[in-house]
């Protein structure tokens, strides 16, 4: 508990510097529950009461931690306790202040905030402290979903402790939780294997593809792409595009002519396929489809890949095509309202806000159901192998919620899972060298995709709006950017 207070107080004080603020005379409120979370804040306002901030403990269940209690009395906190009749008094004295730590409830919560707590983090959450820290968790994220119980007060920053909990990857939880900062702790070895995995980019620099010195455009994977329609000719061109700058030795179009005459003027090193395709390693159907003659072409490549166990990425329209059980190699990309329709070949009846406030379960249950990686696009992207295990990826900007991003992921994919088909996923391969099990590897690829994606339309956006076509372009450069993290 110290060294959670230590890394609490610490973060505080490292917040309140980069906001250009002194640490002498600042005010602190922690708002302490009753159980351990309670504690580590309390713990952490003694040492920044030491430190000669001015600190209030609004006592939000009547008892608290005793130990830690003592110790902020013994360093001069103020302590208050919440009640009914102060509650709107209390709000606005906390409001005021320079932090506003919420140790209300941590990994002991069931369910949400209620009664005279619940009253002031509702009331606080309008007032929009200068910066909240939240201890742990934010109060009223479930700390292994993401679930969220109405009143959440939104933080700025969440110092967590030993590990980052799933609930601080998956939204909405990830949307409360602001940054987030792991405290070692010392019980890690203890911890069980995280039920959430994100790649960092040392990891993306470990597994990106890296052709062999005598690699030619077969070995080095090639993909097929059975996208667009004459209503939709940009997602063509944007999924081939994108499929094109991410590493695969060539990119073959299945389409109509019209609009592979668009899609070869934006992406000259594309092949048109007018008939039987030439062989590929990994397929990406789906976007922009429309159209019977379109439709037949992705059914045909779809039933292709199940046959000959290539991999495939499978989108959009495409969703709606897939066999009662797909293979472990396959991706599927819904977005939340595709989701809904997925989980409902299953007999599962969702909405789309059902799926939005349980992202991390209903993506774990389409993978399970289907037999294939589920990728949920989102602010955060979760990604479910069906063995169970989640990746989540959080590397772009809301910017990129923009016509045709969808398909630019849908083309990265596939040229990445072209790459691996060709080599890498082994044993002897970079996943299995970060650890990832045999069963888990696709999902892993389709995470790779998605950080690459994220990363390259955060650079594309700056702080501004962006197009997906410029998503798009920003691909290799993302891959140069990753590759300085190769380590030496
Ligand atoms: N787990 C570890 O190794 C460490 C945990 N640390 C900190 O401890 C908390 C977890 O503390 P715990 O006492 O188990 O529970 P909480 O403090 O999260 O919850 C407080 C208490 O409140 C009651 N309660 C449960 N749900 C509700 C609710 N909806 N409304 C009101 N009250 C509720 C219940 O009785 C709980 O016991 C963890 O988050 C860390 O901050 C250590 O510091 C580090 C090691
Ligand atoms: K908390």
């Amino acid at each position: 508990m110290q060294r959670a207070a230590h890394g609490l107080a610490n973060a505080v004080v490292r917040e309140l510097r980069a906001d250009g603020r002194r640490i002498y005379g600042s005010s602190v409120t922690v708002l302490a529950g009753k159980g351990n979370n309670g504690g580590d804040g309390l713990f952490a306002a003694a040492m920044l009461a030491r430190r000669g901030m001015r600190t209030t403990a609004v006592l939000t269940a009547g008892s608290a931690h005793p130990d830690a209690l003592a110790a902020f009395r013994a360093a001069g906190g103020r302590v208050q306790p919440l009640d009914d009749a102060n509650v709107e008094e209390l709000a606005v004295a906390t409001a005021g202040d320079d932090v506003v730590i919420d140790a209300i409830l941590g990994t002991g919560a069931r369910g949400g905030l209620n009664g005279p707590a619940a009253e002031l983090v509702a009331a606080l959450q309008e007032l929009h402290p200068a910066l909240v820290v939240a201890c742990d968790v934010p109060s009223g994220v479930d700390a292994d979903t993401g679930e969220t119980h109405w009143p959440v007060l939104t933080a700025r920053l969440t110092v967590t402790f030993g590990g980052a909990k799933a609930g601080l990857l998956a939204d909405p939880g990830e949307g409360c939780s602001g940054r987030v900062h792991v405290v070692q702790i010392g019980i890690e070895d203890h911890l069980p294997s995280p039920a959430l995995r994100r790649l960092t980019v040392h990891d993306l620099a470990k597994l990106l593809p890296h052709p062999g010195r005598r690699a030619q455009k077969y070995t080095r994977g090639v993909v097929g792409v059975v996208a667009g329609s004459a209503r939709y000719t940009g997602a063509a061109a944007l999924s081939v595009e994108a499929a094109s700058v991410s590493g695969p030795g060539m990119v073959r179009y299945l389409g109509p002519e019209t609009v592979a005459r668009q899609v070869l003027a934006r992406t000259p090193e594309a092949i048109w396929e007018p008939d039987e395709p030439g062989r590929v390693q990994a397929w990406l159907l789906g976007p922009g489809l429309d159209g019977s003659d379109q439709l037949q072409r992705a059914k045909d490549a779809l039933q292709a890949a199940y046959d000959g166990g290539q991999p495939a990425v499978v989108d959009a329209g495409a969703l709606e095509l897939l066999p009662e059980r797909c293979p472990p190699n396959w991706i599927l990309t819904p977005h939340a309202g595709e989701l809904t329709s997925l989980l409902g070949r299953s007999e599962v009846r969702v909405t789309r806000d059902d799926v939005e406030s349980r992202t991390l379960h209903f993506v774990r249950l389409a993978a399970e159901h289907t037999g294939a990686v589920v990728l949920l696009k989102g602010a955060t992207t979760l990604i479910a192998s069906p063995s169970g295990t989640v990746f989540s990826q959080s590397d772009g900007n809301p910017w990129m919620s923009t016509a045709g991003s969808g398909d630019v992921l849908g083309g990265i994919l596939g040229a990445l899972a072209a790459s691996y088909a060709a080599s890498g996923l082994g044993d002897d391969g970079p996943f299995a060298g970060i650890g990832i099990g045999p069963e888990e590897r696709w999902a892993a690829v389709a995470a790779v995709g998605a950080s690459i994606h994220g990363m390259a339309g955060k650079a594309a956006s700056g702080a501004g709006p962006t197009t997906a076509a410029a998503i798009a372009r920003e691909v290799p450069e993302t891959f140069r950017v990753i590759h300085k993290y190769v380590s030496a």
